[in-house]
């Protein structure tokens, strides 16, 4: 519906946690330049709840306040419906009614985009209003509307970064000050960069959700999170963190994807990886974030900033509040989800990648020709080997080069028969290095 210039537009917000509070506090602080920018001021229809009674991170007219987030979003006054609650349910509920209603929406809902994207764009175009999720991916990093507009004329091959602050933060500061893994998610628990439940974060669902809506928009496919290879870090230790430390690697959680050398399949994951501490990649500290899209004509893109925290997503959502009001004044809609190429998701089996493996075993002669045997039976090809401790202590690290995760996971099978192996103590893939 096309407004008129000059009356306001009417917000409904729908949370006000760690990101809605700050997104009222920059309202609040820059009405004046964002009713310049888009040509209307913008006011707070309401906000709704879960507790009223709630102490909030900014001061809110008690009179916004409801916990009748339906009637909120289908109310006749209101043009833009935030909604910053997180999860799937009510959010998709509440989406839906508000573009039934003729809402545009702006969401930083990765889980419910990855888990039911299909829903809401199908609403968003049957309803002829707006969609936009730049803060679902990577915080404040303008990373969305890059790929789907500015990358629209050119062919992406891959997308690789961190894409998660919590687990970045967590990774980092074991990495840097020897804090524990408690210690470290309780720190970015405080700090508001975790999910309401942290598992979101710590087992890579919510990098796998990003991963999803990136993969999609790179590869113009539809891609759930349930397409998404995911590992966390909750295995990671100490232990694993010093070792690749004294190996001149740091640790990162990663979201990879990636389309197959023939062009017609891709593959998607999140999981732990060493990459060189000469990687740009190495250098994203704390809850930074940080993301390589790699596309044909124009090589190698990298996004870098906060990827998590209030004030960081909020100005993520002002930005969408404003392209979609200025669409709502212009009479215009947004760019419409491109699902068009259709490709598959290739599983998990078929990703080529290098491989740090951390054995523990017997010290006697004979071993490591075992183990490399095992290794070229599966033709996976050893790099270096280098011998940890001595006698009952002995660890054997091998890296490996390119191969197949099929034919590393047989291998690492293999290994866990022989008699001389007596634990597999870690497996992790190492990304980065010759630049990639
Ligand atoms: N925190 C971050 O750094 C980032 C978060 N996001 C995403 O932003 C969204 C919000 O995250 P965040 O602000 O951290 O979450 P919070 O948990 O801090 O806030 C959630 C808000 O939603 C409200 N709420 C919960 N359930 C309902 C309900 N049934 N009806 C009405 N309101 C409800 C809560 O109300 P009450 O306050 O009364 O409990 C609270 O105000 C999530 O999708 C998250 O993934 C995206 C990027 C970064
Ligand atoms: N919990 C998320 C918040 C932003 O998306 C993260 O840590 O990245």
């Amino acid at each position: 519906m096309k407004q008129t210039a000059g009356k306001p537009l009417k917000v409904a917000l729908l949370g006000c946690g760690v990101v809605g509070s700050q997104v009222i506090r920059l309202m609040r602080e820059q009405a004046g330049d964002l009713a310049a920018r888009i040509g209307a001021p913008l006011e707070l229809a309401g906000v709704a709840v879960r507790r009223p009674g709630r102490v909030r991170g900014v001061e809110v007219d008690p009179l916004l306040i409801t916990t009748d987030a339906e009637a909120l979003v289908t109310r006749d006054d209101v043009d833009i419906v935030v909604e910053v609650i997180g999860g799937i349910e009510p959010a998709r509920s509440l989406i839906l009614a508000a573009m039934n209603s003729g809402k545009s929406v702006v969401t930083a809902n990765k889980a419910l985009l990855a888990e039911d994207g299909a829903t809401i764009h199908a609403a968003a175009r049957d309803n002829t209003v707006d969609l936009y999720f730049e803060a679902a991916v990577a915080g404040a990093i303008p990373l969305i509307r890059p790929m789907r507009e500015s990358l629209a004329g050119d062919h992406v091959h891959r997308v690789l970064g961190i894409v998660n602050g919590t687990t970045n933060y967590i990774l980092d500061k074991m990495d840097s000050s020897g804090a524990s893994f408690s210690e470290a998610l309780e720190e970015a628990q405080a700090l508001g960069y975790a999910e309401a439940d942290p598992t979101a974060d710590v087992e890579g669902f919510d990098a796998a959700a990003k991963a999803a809506i990136l993969a999609g928009i790179a590869f113009h496919s539809r891609v759930t999170a349930a397409d998404v290879h995911r590992e966390g870090i909750t295995e990671i230790s100490a232990a694993n963190v010093a070792s690749a430390r004294e190996m001149g690697y740091v640790i990162k959680l990663l979201a990879i994807c990636a389309r197959s050398d023939d062009g017609r399949s891709f593959g998607v994951r999140v999981h732990p990886a060493m990459i060189p501490r000469t990687h740009p990649l190495a250098g994203v500290r704390e809850a930074y974030n940080a993301v390589f899209v790699e596309a044909e004509s124009a090589g190698r893109l990298m996004f870098y900033g906060a990827g998590a925290g209030g004030a960081p997503t909020a100005s993520a959502v002002l930005g969408d509040i404003v392209a979609v009001a200025r669409n709502r004044l212009a009479g215009t809609c947004g760019p419409e989800e491109s699902t068009y190429a259709d490709l598959t998701v290739h599983p998990m089996g078929e990703t080529v990648t290098r491989y740090h493996v951390s054995l523990d075993v017997a010290d006697k002669p004979g071993v490591l020709a075992r183990v490399a045997e095992m290794f070229a039976k599966q033709d996976v090809s050893i790099q270096t080997v280098r011998q940890e401790g001595l006698g009952d202590d002995a660890q054997l690290v091998l890296v490996t080069h390119r191969a197949s995760d099929a034919a590393l996971s047989a291998t690492i099978e293999g290994l866990r028969e022989l008699d001389i192996v007596r634990d597999v103590v870690s497996v992790m893939r190492v990304e980065g290095e010759d630049a990639s």
